[in-house]
């Protein structure tokens, strides 16, 4: 298969090297990763050891690939998805949290498919990316149900030797995802704490009514998700994730724009579609907004604010 990776970061870099054992791969992303890359190829440590030589550009010219993989971060896939029109795909397949696909799917031709990854990656340094945990891709139909497209991505992702997934049940499968994150993610970046503070309370009680409030508004999307259900996968998370910062709270000791837009600001937003009150998620959601701005990585209005004039002047590598 030709693939195109939009967004070299850390995921992107590590699937798009790992497809590269068994596709012609083409990464987009920024410099100094890309020229990295392009001189010496991706060295992948960690979980996985691995080396490989895809292609590499800051400039998606418009060529057509079989697969389009988006994995930029949430409030970069208006932009990805406007890029990726100028090219052809037989289809796009997004990695990323939140309901990217549904962006992804209003702005572009080519079929979009619905995906999420557990693995864990960190760019380590331009043209080296670990594999902090082995997880797995789960791929399907975004509507759910079948879909011939998500069969040959996922044997795609099998044979490059990604653990991989194609679910009939996407819609679920995203809402649960995203009914922990609404849970964890924010409350461990605003209490700057571990995954495993959520075993007690407050903080328990806090990411629990947070995660309930996301499974109600799951259910009037029409997605069946029970509260039981989507405080179970909190819990397994929490569990599982004992020791992990999250990737908010990784966000916040950067000093980045984070994803709570695409998560708890997408829980407002659809409950707002409904007329349902979640008091948690909004609150979440301002209080992360309000210190996005303070710090000068988002604009008041609400747009990201560009890279060299953050506090920090760092590319969001
Ligand atoms: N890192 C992980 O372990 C992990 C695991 C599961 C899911 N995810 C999800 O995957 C998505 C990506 O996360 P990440 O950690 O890899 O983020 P990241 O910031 O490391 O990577 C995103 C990359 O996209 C690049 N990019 C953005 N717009 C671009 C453009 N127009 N042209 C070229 N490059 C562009 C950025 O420069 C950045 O390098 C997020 O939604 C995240 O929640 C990440
Ligand atoms: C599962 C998760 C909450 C574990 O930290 C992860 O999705 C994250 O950090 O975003």
């Amino acid at each position: 298969m030709d693939v195109l990776v939009f967004g070299a970061g850390s995921l992107g870099t590590l699937v798009g090297a790992l497809l590269a054992r068994a596709h012609d791969v083409t990464l987009v992303g920024r410099d100094p990763h890309v020229s990295r890359v392009r001189e010496g190829g991706v060295r992948v440590s960690g979980a996985v050891e691995a080396r490989t030589a895809p292609a590499a550009t800051t400039k998606y010219d418009g060529s057509a690939a079989d697969l389009a993989v988006v994995a930029v971060k949430s409030f970069d896939t208006a932009a990805a998805a406007d890029a990726l029109g100028a090219g052809s795909f037989e289809v796009v397949c997004s990695l990323q949290n939140g309901l990217a696909e549904e962006t992804l799917a209003a702005r572009l031709d080519a079929p979009v498919l619905a995906g999420t990854a557990t693995y864990g990656a960190r760019l380590v340094e331009p043209g080296h990316v670990e594999c902090t945990g082995v997880g797995r891709v789960v791929l399907g139909a975004r509507s759910g149900g079948t879909d011939p497209r998500a069969e040959r991505v996922g044997k795609a992702f099998r044979d490059a030797g990604i653990e991989t997934l194609v679910a009939s049940d996407m819609p679920r499968r995203l809402w649960e995802k995203l009914a922990v994150n609404a849970g964890v993610n924010a409350v461990t970046a605003l209490a700057r704490v571990e995954n495993g503070a959520l075993t007690d309370d407050p903080g328990r009680e806090l990411a629990r009514r947070a995660t309930r409030e996301t499974a109600r508004v799951a259910r009037a999307e029409g997605v069946s998700l029970s509260n039981r259900r989507a405080l179970s996968a909190l819990d397994e998370v929490v569990t599982a994730t004992e020791a992990n910062r999250s990737s908010m709270l990784q966000d916040v000791d950067d000093e980045k724009r984070t994803e709570v837009d695409a998560i708890n600001g997408t829980v407002v937003e659809r409950a707002e579609r409904h007329r349902l009150d979640v008091p948690t998620n909004r609150t979440l959601a301002a209080l992360l907004r309000t210190w996005e701005v303070g710090r000068g990585v988002r604009k008041a209005g609400g747009g990201s604010v560009p890279p060299e004039s953050t506090s920090r002047g760092e590319s969001r590598q």
